[in-house]
């Protein structure tokens, strides 16, 4: 876990362009403060000149309206700037964000809590955007207006200008420290009681057959009772706490003003300040707290935007498995072989000494036991993981120094679940290949026995999955995930049990397809159908439930 100064320097250091907006945001508040400040203290000096007997000069009146006139657009100008600020913050973060993302997958991604994740790139950067856009500059320009300050107050009376720094420290450091400190993880139980639900909630609705056959409602719902309770007391709790916050900070506020006032009666009875300069002080003072209270009010956010900060930080500072190569070699295909391969995942191995070759052309079938690790060796061909010993060899060259694009380029890979996007059926098969065109695209469903069922569905090609709803059978959605194969039209077809869900007709006439591309193609297809392994070339079976 990184320091909190660590986080707030890192976090900075992300939004490095933006130095000069924030400088202007920063100055703009500044100068927005003085003048609210100036007609309180300029008031008074007129007020209390006059009481003593000397009129108020015109051009005082003009300086008063000139700061009120002034406030608004300072205050508009900053908050301006804060949100461009924020708004640019948000796409900067995010896009670093996803980049990482992308590096990390799959291999890192992999069985990570995809809730939590979600909860990193919306609610975590939607946090951080407060850090930067109503932290920061909150805090620099009470810092610049408070010294600022001081001086001219030093230049007045030097026990008044004491007496405002002691002021100032105790609402916008000492407070906001107490009230960091009081509710520490308050803030960050009330996110994570209410991510909690949600993902209880999401499950559910994914579960909900499940839980109707095994007349599971009840329990359900008494878990979702408690769950919803825990996550509206943990919202009630830091309420109490902001409301806490609040109230002590108007009771420090009005106990300054009132020291304030004894001290300047003190200062008046010893009777060596000018009294008109001294009330000036006063109301200064008084009508100087704006900025320190804002960071008064940033006591609740400061724990939970460091616990965000950490998590995005970490995303941005993990490493991936596997680095991509971006200007290695181009694949020359022919043919791919696994050399002597030690692989494990964490602690557990998989393949040990494991050798293959898969020659151009042929149909080569994987077999064997659950668990043995096919999945695995076509992942590796992917270069989805690297090995541990050994080498995964493209035609003559180590996958690793084989530019990765071009290896996308020169691999299809359909793995055991097909994922569809809520697109259209057409722009699900093109992201395969996006400059498709109809006829291509038509060419390769047939070839998956798809293209009947399509054109079987009222709008065709452009029926968009969500409107299928849970309509789309598994034999469906493999068939057109394996039809995203053949558009993708790559010489090494990688097939994870891409007949598991087909009836024996739709097997047959895909087992004819990848038979009539035989020579042309590469396929490496593992599977368990005896039915469907009489289309290979040859089979090896990886007998052990470890390969070695
Ligand atoms: N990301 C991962 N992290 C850790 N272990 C994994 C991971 N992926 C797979 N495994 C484990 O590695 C072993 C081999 O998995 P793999 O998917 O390669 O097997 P398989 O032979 O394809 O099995 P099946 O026929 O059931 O699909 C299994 O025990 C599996 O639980």
């Amino acid at each position: 876990m990184r320091k909190p100064m660590e986080v707030m320097g890192r976090l900075i250091g992300l939004v490095k362009p933006l130095a000069p907006v924030m400088a202007l945001a920063i100055a703009l508040g500044v100068l927005g403060f003085f003048s609210a400040t100036a007609i309180s203290a300029l008031t008074a000096y007129g007020l209390a000149s006059a009481y003593f007997g000397v009129w108020v000069r015109p051009s005082l009146v003009a300086a008063i309206l000139i700061a009120g006139f002034l406030r608004g657009p300072l205050r508009y100008g900053e908050q301006l700037c804060n949100h461009h600020i924020a708004f640019k913050i948000l796409a900067i973060l995010r896009s670093k964000v996803f980049a990482s993302l992308r590096k990390l997958a799959p291999a890192k991604l992999e069985g990570r809590d995809k809730g939590n994740l979600i909860t990193l790139i919306t609610s975590d950067i939607e946090l951080l955007e407060v850090f930067y856009a109503h932290t920061i500059s909150p805090a620099a320009i009470a810092l610049i207006f408070s010294l600022i300050s001081v001086a001219l107050l030093a230049k007045a009376e030097p026990l008044l200008a004491l007496y405002a720094a002691f002021g100032y420290t105790v609402v916008g450091v000492a407070l906001p420290m107490y009230l960091s400190k009081r509710n520490k993880n308050l803030g960050l139980d009330a996110r994570n009681a209410s991510g909690r639900l949600s993902g209880f909630v999401l499950d559910g609705l994914r579960g909900l057959r499940e839980i109707l056959q095994y007349r599971f409602e009840d329990a359900y719902l008494r878990k979702l009772k408690t769950m919803s309770r825990e996550s509206i007391e943990a919202g009630g709790r830091l309420k109490d706490e902001t409301a806490f916050g609040m109230a002590i900070t108007g009771m420090v506020l009005s106990l300054l003003h009132l020291g304030l006032v004894v001290l300047a009666g003190m200062i008046y009875l010893r009777g060596t300040e000018d009294p008109v300069m001294l009330l000036t002080a006063v109301a200064y003072i008084l009508s100087s707290y704006g900025p320190v209270l804002a960071l008064a009010a940033l006591g609740n956010t400061l724990q939970p935007t460091f616990a965000a900060g950490n998590r995005v930080l970490d995303i941005l500072d993990e490493l991936p498995k596997v680095e991509e190569v971006e200007r290695g070699i181009a694949v020359d295909f022919s043919g791919a072989a696994l050399e002597a391969v030690d692989f494990s995942y964490d602690d557990t191995a998989i393949l040990q000494a494991m050798n293959l070759e898969v020659k151009k052309g042929e149909i080569l079938a994987l077999q064997g036991k659950s668990g043995s690790g096919k999945s695995t060796i076509l992942r590796l061909l992917m270069r989805f993981w690297d090995v541990d010993g050994g080498r995964v060899k493209i035609g003559s060259d180590d996958i690793r120094a084989i530019d990765t694009a071009s290896l996308r380029k020169a691999e299809g890979f359909m793995t055991q679940e097909t994922y569809l996007f809520n697109d259209t059926i057409a722009s699900n098969l093109r992201l395969a290949r996006l400059d498709a065109t109809d006829e291509e695209m038509e060419a390769a469903c047939r070839r998956a026995a798809v293209h009947d069922f399509v054109l079987s569905l009222p709008k065709g090609y452009d029926t968009k999955i969500g409107e299928m709803g849970s309509r789309l059978s598994s034999g469906e959605r493999q068939r057109l995930g394996l039809a995203r194969a053949f558009l993708h039209d790559a010489p090494f077809l990688l097939l994870d049990e891409p007949t598991s869900n087909l009836d024996s007709l739709n097997e047959a006439m895909i087992l004819r397809s990848l038979k009539e591309t035989a020579g042309e193609k590469t396929v490496l297809m593992v599977s368990h159908r005896p039915s469907s392994l009489t289309v290979a070339d040859r089979i090896i079976r990886l007998e052990t439930d470890r390969v070695s």
